[in-house]
């Protein structure tokens, strides 16, 4: 695989992180435009946020609100500090504030928008698959887009979006595949793939799951997508993922990872992108 589009630095070794019990590298946008934290089950627990380091504090205006935020979380009653680190990086995160302002329900909807602005993929009138798709961000990307059909499927129940249909069911139940392509009824062009499995902290562990899981995705894809047909997957940097690279080159004309600026820098979260189903 060429890592020309692998941005270096951005290339954080894995397990830079402490441990987690999130998926890594993402979490909903709250306030307007996303839906009630509270209301999502495995995301809506903020005590499931843990162990991540907030930004840098922003100058003038923008820092005292930001220590009064700060100050707020601090003395916020029995909440974990984990919690309150989560919510503190969330509060200074300005892709959050990008989703709340501009409607999308997560700050992923920006990785999406990222990789598409670099890769040019998103085309009017696509019929797109979305795996791992709660709260919704990447759906709502393609749908505006103009995708004409949209199908996500996720462990988590999603409040609906209008255009697309959203599954609530573990990817990796037998029947999940065939569900997902019944709701197609015909080829995709593109399969797109935010998995990420609750994070346990153990680098060669968490690399193993979410690889996994892209496994699935591509093998998916494979049986699904048109030729000329596009598969993203969000993998860990750092670690041998071989099996998958291989599979990919041998199916689809051209592989690329890529890291978009969404992603945040201390997260070894990175994507995959193979474009060109050879059918
Ligand atoms: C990073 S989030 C996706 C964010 C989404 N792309 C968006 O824009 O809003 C990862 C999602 O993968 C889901 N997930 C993890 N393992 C799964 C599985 N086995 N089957 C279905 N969904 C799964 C999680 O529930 C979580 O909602």
């Amino acid at each position: 695989m060429s890592d020309d589009d692998q941005k270096p630095e951005d290339a954080t070794p894995d397990g830079s992180e402490p441990a987690e019990n999130q998926p890594d590298g993402e979490t909903p946008a709250a306030g307007e435009g996303a839906p009630d934290q509270a209301g999502l089950p495995g995301w809506g627990s903020s005590d499931k946020r843990r162990g991540r380091r907030s930004g840098p504090m922003k100058k003038g205006g923008d820092a005292r609100a930001a220590k009064q935020m700060f100050e707020r979380v601090k003395t916020a009653r029995g909440r974990k500090s984990s919690s309150t680190r989560w919510l503190q990086r969330q509060l200074n995160d300005p892709y959050v504030k990008k989703a709340q302002m501009e409607g999308y329900r997560s700050r992923a909807a920006y990785k999406l928008l990222q990789l598409d602005e670099r890769f040019k993929l998103l085309k009017p009138g696509m019929r797109v698959v979305d795996l791992g798709s709660a709260p919704g961000g990447w759906v709502q990307v393609a749908l505006k887009s103009g995708a004409s059909e949209v199908v996500g499927i996720d462990l988590l129940e999603m409040e609906a979006i209008a255009g697309a249909t959203l599954l609530e069911k573990d990817f990796t139940d037998a029947d999940a595949p065939s569900l997902v392509k019944a709701e197609m009824g015909g080829a995709a062009d593109a399969v797109v793939s935010d998995l990420a499995p609750w994070t346990t902290g153990h680098k060669t562990t968490d690399h193993l799951r979410i690889v996994a899981l892209a496994e699935l995705a591509a093998h998916f894809a494979v049986e699904t997508l048109k030729p000329g047909g596009f598969f993203i997957a969000k993998v860990f940097q750092g670690g041998s993922d071989s099996d998958l690279l291989n599979f990919l080159k041998a199916n689809f004309e051209k592989v690329r990872h890529f890291k978009p600026d969404a992603s945040r820098s201390e997260s070894a979260e990175t994507f995959v992108v193979a474009m060109g189903f050879k059918g």
